[in-house]
């Protein structure tokens, strides 16, 4: 099995010091190794850097006209092809999965890419590529980021691409982490961040349409996460509608967490929480419907003026009372919502429970209205399919 990686500039000194004998690779890599040396990729300020174990040659700047190209092959280690010591474990890995991450010098995504890589998403056996989407700005800090994900030594992370172009970062993504899009700040209201954000949404949707595995799941974390996951998805006719999701994940631990709390129990106590609507202000966190220890909610916690008026308003505000603590949004329980999200999707949802996400309300059965992304319980059947299943539960008792 190989790996891919480039040698960036602060590694290939060290890296040139290693015969082949010793990274024991076979000649079919050291040929593969020396076609890639001179292929151009781009460093920062976009000098091409062009090495190999036993090769490397100082930098040189190339011109590039068009922005949207400079996307490099792989990055930095991955770059390089080896025979892996563990040949034996990787024989029972499963095929490598591509996850495309927008906004991937971003807060949210510093936390997720870390979480993605160690396998604690998609399990053991499971490598991955990770194609990292950023924009001119973010460049530099994305070769950064990238440069950790290197010195972080990952076995199972096989392959790192950046770039800026998603038509090329997309392509044959299985996964979409779109999380690339302006935070909001204190004060002001996600949907005030429509104008600047939906269009990144229009734009990835195309590309999303045009090159990414027609199985990808998309989760849309940027804000207004619901509307940019309607334009996202309008924008990638092929694609299944029901493969687009807004993450509404990070509202459904928060009312968990505040259930637990308000009960005396630890968190795993509660299940079947629904958020309805939308990731903002006016969703709504069910808990008439929701279990503590498989009992109804009203049954444990008597205190049924804060069930219906505390509870509800704590998590409409909670990302809005953190920018006012932290002084920036959400990021850490952003990307553990994000892991929930996507190990809900490829694991059977346990009989009985369900989850939350934002979804395509298409046939819904609850008369919401259609053709919008609205949060709702949903089911998964299958591992590695997006089946999900709309939950039929009595709403007369809301
Ligand atoms: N759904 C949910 O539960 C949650 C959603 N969010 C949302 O996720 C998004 C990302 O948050 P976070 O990672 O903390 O943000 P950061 O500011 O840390 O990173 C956001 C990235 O988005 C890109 N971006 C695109 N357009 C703009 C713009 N106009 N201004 C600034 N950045 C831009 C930037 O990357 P580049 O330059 O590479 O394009 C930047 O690195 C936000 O919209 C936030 O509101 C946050 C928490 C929870
Ligand atoms: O509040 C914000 O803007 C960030 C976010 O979506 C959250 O933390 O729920």
């Amino acid at each position: 099995m190989a790996v891919v990686a480039q040698l960036s500039p602060s590694s290939y000194t060290e890296t040139t010091r290693l015969s082949s004998s010793q990274l024991s690779l076979s000649s079919t890599h050291l040929s593969s190794l020396r076609r890639r040396a001179f292929r151009p990729i781009i460093g920062p300020r976009n000098p091409t850097i062009s090495c190999s174990v036993n090769q490397v040659q100082a930098p040189v700047a190339v011109e590039q006209d068009d922005p949207k190209s400079k996307t490099n092959d792989c990055y930095g280690v991955f770059c390089l092809t080896y025979d892996l010591k563990a040949e034996e474990e990787t024989k029972s890995w499963k095929k490598m999965v591509n996850i495309a991450v927008s906004g991937a010098a971003g807060m949210i995504a510093n936390h997720l890419l870390f979480k993605l890589a160690a396998g604690e998403v998609l399990g053991p056996d499971q490598p991955i590529a990770l194609k990292l989407l950023g924009s001119e700005r973010s460049l530099q800090a994305l070769e950064g980021v990238a440069m950790e994900l290197e010195d972080s030594l990952f076995p199972l992370l096989r392959e790192v691409k950046i770039g800026i172009n998603p038509y090329e970062l997309f392509e044959d993504a299985e996964w979409a982490l779109l999380i690339g899009a302006k935070p909001r700040g204190p004060g002001m209201e996600r949907a005030g961040l429509l104008d600047i954000n939906g269009q990144i949404f229009a734009e990835q949707g195309k590309a999303l349409n045009a090159v990414a595995s027609r199985n990808v799941k998309v989760i849309v974390v940027g804000n207004p996460c619901n509307t940019n996951a309607l334009i996202c998805l309008k924008n990638a006719p092929s694609i299944p509608a029901k493969n687009f999701h807004a993450l509404t994940r990070l509202d459904e631990n928060r009312a968990k967490c505040q259930l637990a709390l308000k009960a005396g129990v630890f968190y795993d106590k509660v299940s079947n929480m629904t958020i309805w609507g939308n990731h903002s202000t006016t969703q709504v966190p069910d808990f008439l419907n929701a279990r503590i220890n498989g009992l109804p909610v009203k049954e444990i916690i008597k205190d049924h003026k804060w069930l219906e008026e505390g509870f509800t308003e704590t998590i409409q505000k909670r990302g809005g009372l953190l920018i006012k603590k932290w002084g920036r949004s959400s990021a850490a329980s952003t990307a553990v919502s994000i892991v929930d999200a996507m190990k809900s999707l490829v694991t059977p949802t346990p009989e009985g429970d369900w989850f939350s996400s934002g979804v395509y309300t298409n046939g819904n059965p609850y008369g919401i209205a259609e053709d919008i992304v609205f949060s709702m319980p949903c089911r998964s059947k299958k591992v590695t399919s997006v089946c999900r299943e709309m939950v039929i539960m009595n709403l007369s008792r809301m």
